[in-house]
């Protein structure tokens, strides 16, 4: 059965191992200059090697969030604390994947994956991550193409590319930010089994926001339900289905009970 827990849990992934790697207290966010009130007290608690999706309504605060966990956002009030330090700018444990890939046209593949790297560290670092580099790129099956242009990649592999920049500087943490919303439905569930595999073989802590339901059940080990804005969770679901997920495990009861369950809070108003 589903572990469900209830709002204002403070720690919905108790039911799961592993030390916390992030940590979020009664985090808010209002835009002022709006005065749109994007995030009401979210606490959240990830752990390592976890996978954790969040979904809910357009506008509810998903990707404020992401951005206030990546500490490119301050929070207007609320903690947020990652391998037992505050969050308060961007860090070089933190990974973040994006819908676009937003490769540099004028580099190739490989010189895109090393580029946080040459921002980071300079030309000669980079230079020196190009075996690190070329593993990765074995990884997640772009062996061949790492002296191509991204103007010959399709948008499949370019994500791909993308994965490898992210992981290139060793993070702790994946954000992941609806990363294959732009690619057709095959090539969609296809990218998340391979995201699943990199993240078992990589033992990742990764945090996912994504409009798709079945995506958030198949990945994650938690789903969290947001309310429409200002954005709090609803329900944390725990995910029992064993692991490796594989696609044809969507049509296992379980799958559909939890997708069940979590439509209906859309039906309940949750998502508007
Ligand atoms: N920089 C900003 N300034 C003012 N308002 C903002 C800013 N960023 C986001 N908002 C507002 O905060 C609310 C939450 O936006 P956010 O992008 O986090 O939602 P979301 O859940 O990710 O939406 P979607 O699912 O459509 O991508 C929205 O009402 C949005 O207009």
């Amino acid at each position: 059965m589903a572990v469900l827990s209830m709002p204002g849990d403070a720690d919905s992934s108790v039911g799961l191992t592993g030390r916390p790697v992030y940590e979020l207290r009664g985090v808010s966010k209002t835009f002022a200059k709006r005065n749109v009130q994007a995030l009401d007290k979210v606490d959240l608690t990830l752990r390592e090697g976890t996978f954790s999706a969040i979904i809910g309504p357009s506008g509810c605060g998903k990707s404020t969030l992401l951005k206030i966990m990546a500490g490119l956002q301050p929070p207007s009030s609320g903690s947020v604390i990652l391998q037992g330090r505050p969050v308060l700018g961007p860090r070089r444990d933190i990974g973040m994947m994006f819908q676009q890939a937003t490769l540099f046209p004028w580099r190739t593949t490989i010189e895109n994956i090393v580029l946080p790297i040459e921002i980071r560290d300079g030309k000669a670092a980079a230079r020196a991550k190009y075996d690190q580099a070329r593993q990765l790129i074995d990884l997640v099956g772009l062996k061949g193409f790492e002296t191509v242009y991204p103007g010959e990649l399709s948008g499949g592999m370019a994500q791909r590319a993308a994965i490898c920049r992210m992981l290139i500087t060793e993070p702790a943490v994946l954000l992941l930010d609806e990363p294959f919303s732009a690619l057709d439905e095959l090539s969609r569930d296809f990218m998340n089994m391979e995201l699943q595999r990199i993240c078992l073989e990589r033992s990742a802590t990764s945090f996912l926001v994504t409009h798709s339901i079945p995506e958030a059940v198949i990945l994650s080990d938690i789903v969290y339900v947001m309310s429409p804005r200002p954005g709090r969770f609803v329900e944390a679901i725990t995910v029992d289905i064993p692991w490796p997920r594989t696609l044809d495990m969507m049509t296992d009861p379980r799958f559909g009970a939890l997708v069940h369950r979590i439509r209906g809070h859309l039906d309940k108003g949750a998502f508007q």
